[in-house]
């Protein structure tokens, strides 16, 4: 599995305000990227951009060299974002919100695939249960379950961690070290240390002023 996302010269304005600018990323099978800063740094509006949610940016991006808008889809298909929300339906119970997930990753899959994606999260014995009836980290743990049954070799993950419990986050911290031992890669916002991650690349936000770099 080979595969790039570069941004070149990224700059985003808000309100009068450069949250980054002349900024460049590269991300390559099997590396994990931390984004950090202050609240209010750009952060999330840097993960949006980068997967293809907002346009209102100057520079540009690439997906394996190609200009983004030339292999949209493609990069999309190889992408798994989620947002700090959990994006999980209220109304429906786990399982069904994994066969949703599916459906709007255009896959099917099988039940079985799910009890286990949803064993592997920590939620055996929830799953018939209405996601409104859960806890805050249940409900993101349902999220969470996605890494688990939807292939796809980028993950962009905006504050994956939240809700979850210390054991959660070391399962987590250890899922995308595993992702990135099998050549997949992360791109993750966190106020969390990741101690068992090692040494990551980092990429600084600040407040108006740009920190980029390993
Ligand atoms: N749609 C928008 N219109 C105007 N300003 C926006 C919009 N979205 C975000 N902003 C502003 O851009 C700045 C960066 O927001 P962003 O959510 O990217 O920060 P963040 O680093 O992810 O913050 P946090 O750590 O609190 O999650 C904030 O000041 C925010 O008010």
């Amino acid at each position: 599995m080979t595969f790039r996302l570069e941004a070149r010269h990224l700059a985003c304005e808000r309100d009068d305000r450069w949250l980054f600018a002349d900024l460049d990323i590269v991300v390559g099978a099997g590396e994990i990227v931390r984004i950090e800063g202050p609240n209010g740094s750009g952060k999330t509006t840097l993960l949006k951009i980068l997967s293809g949610q907002l346009t209102d940016y100057q520079g540009e991006l690439y997906w394996c060299d190609s200009p983004m808008r030339q292999v949209r889809s493609d990069f999309l298909a190889n992408l798994l974002y989620m947002g700090h929300a959990p994006g999980v339906k209220a109304a429906l119970s786990p399982l069904e919100n994994l066969a949703w997930y599916q459906a709007l990753a255009g896959e099917s899959g099988s039940e079985s695939a799910r009890m286990k994606a949803l064993a592997a999260v920590g939620l055996t014995g929830f799953e018939d249960i209405p996601a409104a009836q859960l806890s805050a980290g249940q409900q993101r743990r349902i999220a969470l379950a996605r890494l688990e049954l939807i292939e796809r070799p980028l993950w962009v993950l905006d504050e994956p961690f939240t809700a979850i419990d210390r054991d959660g986050v070391a399962e987590l911290e250890q899922r995308l070290l595993a992702h990135a031992r099998r050549g997949g890669s992360v791109l993750v916002t966190t106020h969390h240390d990741l101690t068992s991650l090692g040494e990551l690349r980092r990429i600084r936000l600040g407040r108006g002023v740009v920190h980029a770099g390993q």
